[in-house]
């Protein structure tokens, strides 16, 4: 390495301790690092498997279909087609209908607890949703629910992907239960939002779980949080 590129690197290490030291030596608690929160959409924030019942039985009114309470695992279109072979097309029909992203309700307390993390200091929130492969309305359309709800600052917020293993991010709140993708070690957390298709599962002490929004996500925010305080003495 010729001498010019090691003097400027040897000039901005010492600038960066220089701050770091001025920081401790003020005695003074410090966290200097943002908490990234990841925050599903579909049944977490957007209630997918109430409106998914309601229009399925408005479209197929003849038809059997399974209650909230009797919802089983996290695919409506496994159990649906156990059920009966033909109603997994069917039950499939619904979410790739237009409006039907757009007409979800929110779920009790999620746009509000969104909201207000968002306020937090030293805290970043992200929507990080999969939409479906049928692209014709789905992807446009959280993009209209985000802005409906949670207003048109919330755009800039929005990931849309296929694989939120490969998101970094301190927490992920979602209701599925096994998230996996290409990245075997993702950076966040999981944890698990209750819904009807995964309240009875067994408790798994490795993951936290939130059963509402109602539930303390305020001080699970605060225990990541700590995680990461650095405290210089
Ligand atoms: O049976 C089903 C149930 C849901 N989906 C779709 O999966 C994604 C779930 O997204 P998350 O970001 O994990 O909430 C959503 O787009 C549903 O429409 C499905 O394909 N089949
Ligand atoms: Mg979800």
């Amino acid at each position: 390495m010729t001498l010019l590129p090691r003097i400027v690197r040897w000039v901005e290490k010492s600038a960066s301790s220089m701050y770091f030291h001025s920081r401790c030596s003020a005695n003074m608690s410090f966290n200097e690092r943002r908490l990234r929160v990841l925050v599903d959409m579909d049944g977490v924030i957007a209630d997918f498997e109430g409106g998914f019942l309601k229009k399925y039985k408005e479209k197929f009114p003849n038809e059997p279909f399974i209650s909230l309470e009797d919802r089983r695992g996290f695919w409506v279109s496994t159990q649906y087609g156990d059920l009966r072979r033909d109603l997994c097309e069917k039950a499939i029909s619904i979410w790739e209908s237009k409006n039907f992203f757009l007409d979800l309700d929110p779920l009790p307390g999620g746009v509000e607890a969104v909201k207000e993390m968002s306020t937090m200091e030293n805290t970043d929130v992200f929507i990080c949703t999969s939409p479906i492969k049928h692209y014709s309305y789905c992807p446009y359309e959280k993009f209209a629910w985000v802005e409906k709800h949670l207003g048109s600052e919330f755009l800039e917020q929005i990931i849309l992907t296929r694989d939120k293993t490969v998101v970094t991010g301190d927490i992920l709140v979602d209701d599925k239960p096994d998230i996996l993708g290409v990245e075997p070690n993702p950076s966040w957390e999981h944890v698990l939002f209750t819904a009807c298709h995964n309240k009875h599962l067994p408790p798994n002490p490795s993951q936290r779980r939130l059963q509402s929004w109602a539930d303390d996500w305020r001080g699970l925010l605060q225990s990541k949080r700590q995680e990461h305080t650095s405290v210089c003495v």
